[in-house]
């Protein structure tokens, strides 16, 4: 009998290209990479390799031109765009180094958002929302506008965004890239907080070290396969 863990995701024979001027680059072809419940991968990397490629197909923000995608038993690949918007807003969390903040909007009306767009109810998801300011440390900003919060507060923001659903996976892409030291940890202390707490699953791409080493496996894209480093 096999024991072995259905996995969370599975990428299988995925294959991304694109094409420039007249020739196709392949960045990736892989025969399979899988994610389980609760585990935490570093994605590095030299430069234009293909790691931001790969998180935005885990997160079905870019499709491959061949392959599958399976979150459980689900093929990703074969829902229609109103499915797999309901798909990445429940069950993943994003956060990017241009965080993408709603402009004009205060802090706290950021983090509610994705629970407002799923039709919470209002009470609930503003209680979260501010438990979830409270622990990135924003409880006094709440009401300001986000282009009045300074870069790592902004960040800061954009976690609380990701996290307040307790998404099954976090996608972080350079998470710390435009913070400094005590503002990247308190960044990292938060992502692994809530792995423990939730078993949420966080993939990275990060150049910074402290990070990946923080990281249960570390996975590099070579010839355009997922290998471990
Ligand atoms: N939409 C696109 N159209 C054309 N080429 C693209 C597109 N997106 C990415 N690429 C190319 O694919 C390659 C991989 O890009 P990707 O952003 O995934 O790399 P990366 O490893 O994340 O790089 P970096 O560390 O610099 O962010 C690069 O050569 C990039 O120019």
């Amino acid at each position: 009998m096999d024991n072995s863990p259905i996995p969370l995701m599975s990428l299988q024979s995925v294959s991304k290209g694109f094409y420039s001027k007249s020739s196709k680059i392949e960045i990736l072809d892989t025969s399979s990479f899988d994610i389980y419940k609760g585990e935490t991968i570093a994605i590095v990397g030299a430069s234009g390799i293909g790691k931001s490629t790969v998180l935005n197909i885990i997160g079905t923000l870019d499709r491959p031109d061949s392959g599958k995608i399976f979150f459980q038993e689900n093929d990703l690949l074969l829902l229609g765009d109103e499915k797999l918007a309901y798909f990445r807003n429940s069950k993943l969390g994003f956060v990017f180094q241009f965080h993408y903040l709603l402009q004009g909007f205060s802090a706290l009306e950021n983090v509610m958002m994705p629970g407002l767009i799923a039709h919470k109810n209002k009470k609930t998801i503003e209680r979260s929302a501010l438990n979830m300011l409270e622990r990135v440390g924003l409880l006094s900003r709440v009401s300001h506008r986000v282009e009045d919060l300074s870069g790592g507060e902004q960040q800061r923001v954009a976690l609380a965004r990701a996290l307040v659903m307790k998404p099954k996976i976090l996608l972080a892409d350079e998470p710390t890239g435009n913070l400094d030291q005590k503002n990247s940890r308190s960044v990292h202390e938060l992502i692994d907080e809530l792995n423990k707490e939730i078993g949420m699953t966080v993939i990275v791409v990060t150049h910074n070290n402290e990070l990946a080493s923080m990281m249960n496996r570390t996975v590099t894209i070579m010839d355009g396969k997922i290998i471990p480093v």
